[in-house]
């Protein structure tokens, strides 16, 4: 296997990531299509509604005008039609022609300039510039545009440039005749038609009418008139004042014409009312998109927190984060590419939403102008995405995260449809407290999407455009608000979700605490401020049970730490782990003040019984959770300090396998591969060798995903995982547990092979296990070492024994006892059950020899079924030193 040549460079485990999350995606590929695809139901189903609702509004019941098909023999009208086109005007057209005539009085030519300024008051006069919400003053007057004179026959005086004197400033007027003609026409849908033909759309503009007349019931004894003013103006947005400047000259001039129509001076003139025109085109609609965008548009683009939500608690639940972190990947690779992968993710999915709404003809997007939407939404997902990370520190189970995250989107949309809704919407509401409740990155989404939904249905009954970025200076408009909100909070979110995650890296109890961390660092400084209060009790204990072997690491250790040559690969001093007592509980002590060496080449095992704190040391040293006090070095790297550097050249089989369901065998050691820097052939060769190794290259099983892995397929690929890449130090925890014998041995020859240029620390239930790989063995109880040394000194130290069997007919079992008694004076019977009996012999009584002898001796008087000797086992001792252990903690 060819070495790496030093720890992987940003580009390069930003690449692996990438490529692993890519193919964890290739794989959800079914759920990613249905998220995807959300959007579009949601526009689909929108534009049928709108379809549905415009289509029973283009129902004649909702028009104007009936008139009778069918009349029955009584006279009475039996079917009938009704709409806008059947609409008349039922009055006297003599009449109403007769006071149109009046409608543009002729000048005579004889008016000097200060008679055309007094004349202008009983005509309507027309002006390119925009009416504003002032009524009285022609804009005209003082903006230098021209006016427009309308006159039955323009002759060349009408239209000439006039001085006049203000206030002593002089003005100048530039008056320009243009030919008036009054029109009849017989039906309000005609004048509708001809009124909005052409009404606000693209390149057209209608200003050739500059008003319209209903004469109602006009004789020569009253007048009677509605007017229909021309308010035709640009840029009119939502938010735009309407205005009626022309209407007092539009009833002027009526009723000057009206009486000149009646030529008389006692006439009593009535104004019925004044009618807004142009208005909406010929058919009512309702845009229903647009008024329901904001809640529907909310969901849609909230859907997507739970998704990432999940995803970064998934990782961070099954731990997968921290595993990828053990085998070398740095922060700003892991956030750079988890941050563009979820961007990424999210472009796509809001360009789906925008381009499919826009195709499909949703005013929301097609009015709105799209830069601000871009601009909005951009922002809208960037936020999203931090909140997510942000969020995500304070959870540690996917069920919990994906409860939340979906009561989140659908309260937060609710809420903002059905109250934050109402406050914006009140202008009595303190602004200062929507600022505030635009801080909840939902109702700062809601708004904005309310704004353009408001934008675009007032643009889409106008005829007008929708938001714009000039419509950001409409003092109504909240938009400009919600933006910078939304990009202040991305920015402090990211901020706190990078904080959160080195936090959670440093205490392992950041998910209940997520601020605990200030007191983590603090520890990471003075670890020894944080001793338990039974630390003197403990001390003693120690003191009492410490043996010479285990005295001794501790001197080594101590000697080792002054040495500033001292190049071993593993030095631990004095590890201690305290778990804080829970629910009344007291403190946990699982590993008190472990010492330990181990250099390279040496595979060092861990015996003990459950619960004996094997797991707490090992995750201590992987940096799964922090010492309580005392410290390891890991070629002189301190774990409270290094642990970055030290997981660039460490492998880790960690208890409980850590891997992604969705990807492959070959998937995992690529991924990992590329983390310690493998490339190319070197990279594959590699993971070729370890799936070989780990005997998961046959029958493509390499390629198949880990979910239909077995236990023990899942055991071997994590083992492999851990050797990958050629780290200096390994830790396995249970490397074998799950694995048939056949799976074991081979595990075991990777062990050994793998142990000649590295040190390995493993902990084991397996005796055999031990005894085949490690050349050094500790047995561990109750957080401490009761004895450390190679399986053969063990033995020999702590057993120092034969064990004796032999099984006779009951009734001989005395001549037995005596038989063993002649061999070893010292010899203990430890069981007997009908003929069978069991003694310790002490190795210095007895020789081998001797006792064979003595048995074929014996079998001329004893009918011996079957007999035996053997040296004391691996498990003899383990079982030995752990109970007397446990007893003297029991007693002490
Ligand atoms: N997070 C924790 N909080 C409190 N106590 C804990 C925690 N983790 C472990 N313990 C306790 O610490 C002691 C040592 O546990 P540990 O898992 O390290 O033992 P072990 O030797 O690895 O056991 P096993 O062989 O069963 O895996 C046990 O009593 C356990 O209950």
């Amino acid at each position: 296997m060819d070495s790496p040549r030093g720890p992987a460079s940003f580009a390069t485990q930003a690449n692996a990531l990438l490529r692993k999350n890519l193919c964890v995606q290739k794989r959800n590929l079914k759920t990613n299509i249905g998220i995807t695809f959300f959007p579009i139901l949601i526009c689909v189903l929108l534009i049928v509604l709108q379809n549905v609702i415009n289509n029973e509004l283009d129902k004649p019941k909702y028009k104007c005008g009936c008139v009778c098909l069918e009349t029955s023999v009584d006279g009475r009208c039996a079917r009938k039609e009704c709409g806008i086109q059947y609409s008349t005007l039922d009055q006297d057209k003599a009449v109403a022609e007769a006071i149109s005539r009046g409608l543009f009085p002729a000048l005579s030519p004889s008016l000097n300039a200060t008679d055309f300024l007094d004349i202008l008051s009983m005509f309507v006069a027309g002006s390119d510039t925009q009416p504003w919400y002032i009524q009285l003053l022609e804009p005209a007057f003082f903006s230098g545009h021209t006016l427009y004179l309308i006159q039955p026959e323009c002759l060349p005086f009408m239209s000439q440039t006039i001085s006049y004197n203000t206030g002593g400033i002089l003005f100048q007027l530039n008056i320009q005749c243009v030919e008036g003609v009054p029109l009849w026409r017989e039906s309000a849908s005609i004048i509708n038609h001809e009124f909005l033909k052409g009404y606000r759309q693209r390149g057209g503009e209608l200003n050739e009418f500059i008003a319209g007349y209903d004469f109602l019931g006009t004789t020569q004894y009253g007048l009677g008139v509605n007017v229909w003013y021309n308010s035709t103006y640009n840029d009119n947005t939502a938010y735009s004042f309407i205005a009626t400047l022309r209407v007092p000259r539009l009833v002027n001039a009526v009723s000057n014409a009206y009486l000149k129509f009646i030529k008389g001076t006692s006439v009593e003139m009535l104004l019925e009312y004044v009618k807004d025109m142009p208005k909406v085109g010929t058919s009512f609609q309702l845009d229903l998109s647009s008024l329901l965008s904001a809640l529907f548009f909310t969901w849609i683009i909230e859907l997507l927190f739970p998704v990432i939500l999940t995803y970064l608690v998934y990782e961070k639940q099954q731990k997968l984060k921290i595993m990828m972190k053990m085998h070398g990947l740095k922060d700003g690779p892991y956030w750079l590419i988890s941050y563009s992968y979820f961007l990424a993710l999210s472009v796509v999915y809001m360009l789906f939403f925008v381009i499919f709404g826009s195709l499909i003809g949703l005013k929301f997007f097609r009015i709105n102008e799209y830069s601000v939407q871009a601009v909005f939404f951009f922002t809208c997902i960037n936020l999203q995405i931090a909140l997510a990370f942000f969020v995500a520190s304070f959870f540690s189970s996917v069920k919990m995260a994906t409860v939340v995250g979906y009561m989140y989107v659908f309260g937060s949309g609710l809420l903002g449809a059905f109250l934050f809704r109402f406050f914006f919407e009140d202008k009595t509401f303190p602004y200062g407290w929507i600022l505030v409740m635009e801080i909840v990155p939902g109702f700062s989404l809601y708004r904005g999407l309310y704004e353009l939904g408001q934008y675009a249905f007032s643009g889409s009954s106008m005829g007008a455009t929708g938001m714009t970025w000039r419509s950001m200076k409409d003092p109504l408009n909240g938009m400009r608000d919600v933006l910078t909100i939304m990009s202040v909070e991305w920015a402090l979110l990211l901020i706190l979700a990078l904080y959160l995650d080195q936090a959670s890296l440093l205490g392992d109890s950041v998910t209940k605490n997520p601020f605990s961390c200030f007191r983590c660092l603090q520890k990471k400084h003075a670890p020894s401020l944080h001793e338990p209060s039974f630390s003197q009790q403990d001390s003693k204990v120690v003191l009492n049970m410490e043996k010479s072997d285990v005295a001794l690491e501790r001197k080594v250790v101590e000697q080792l730490l002054v040495d500033p040559n001292a190049n071993k690969a593993i030095i631990c001093d004095k590890l201690r782990k305290v778990y804080a007592g829970r629910d009344g509980n007291p403190d946990k002590l699982a590993v008190r003040g472990l010492s330990l060496v181990l250099q390279k080449g040496q595979c060092f095992g861990m015996l003990g019984p459950n619960g004996a704190g094997k797991t707490s040391f090992i995750n201590m040293m992987i940096g799964l959770i922090r010492p309580t006090s005392g410290t390891a070095y890991v070629h002189g790297m301190d774990i409270n300090t290094d642990m970055g550097t030290i997981y660039t050249n460490m492998g880790v089989c960690p208890q409980h396998n850590l891997l992604w369901e969705t990807l492959t065998g070959r998937e995992h050691l690529f991924f990992y591969g590329r983390l310690k820097n493998l490339k190319g052939d070197a990279l594959v060769k590699a993971v070729d060798h370890s799936l070989k190794s780990v005997n998961l290259s046959h029958g493509n099983v390499g390629n198949k995903q880990v979910k239909k892995y077995s236990g023990g397929m899942k055991r071997r690929l994590s083992v492999a995982i851990s050797l990958i890449g050629d780290p200096k130090v390994v830790f396995m925890d249970e490397p074998s547990t799950g694995l048939d014998p056949a799976s074991r041995n081979n595990l075991w020859n990777v062990v050994r092979e793998a142990k000649r240029d590295r040190a390995i620390i493993l902990t084991t239930h397996s005796m055999e296990e031990a005894e085949v790989l490690c050349d050094q063995l500790g047995i561990f109880v109750d957080g401490d070492f009761q004895c450390l040394g190679n399986p053969k000194e063990l033995k020999a130290r702590y057993g120092g024994t034969y064990i004796f069997t032999m099984t006779t007919s009951p009734d001989q079992e005395q001549e037995v006892e005596l038989l063993v008694h002649q061999l070893s004076p010292s010899a203990n019977k430890i069981y007997h059950l009908s003929g069978t009996q069991k003694f310790e012999l002490p190795k210095q009584e007895v020789k081998i020899a001797h006792v064979f002898a003595a048995v074929e001796n014996a079998k001329r008087r004893l009918t011996i079924h079957a007999w035996g000797l053997v040296d004391t086992t691996l498990e003899d001792v383990f079982i030995k030193v752990a109970r007397g252990a446990q007893a003297f903690n029991e007693f002490s």
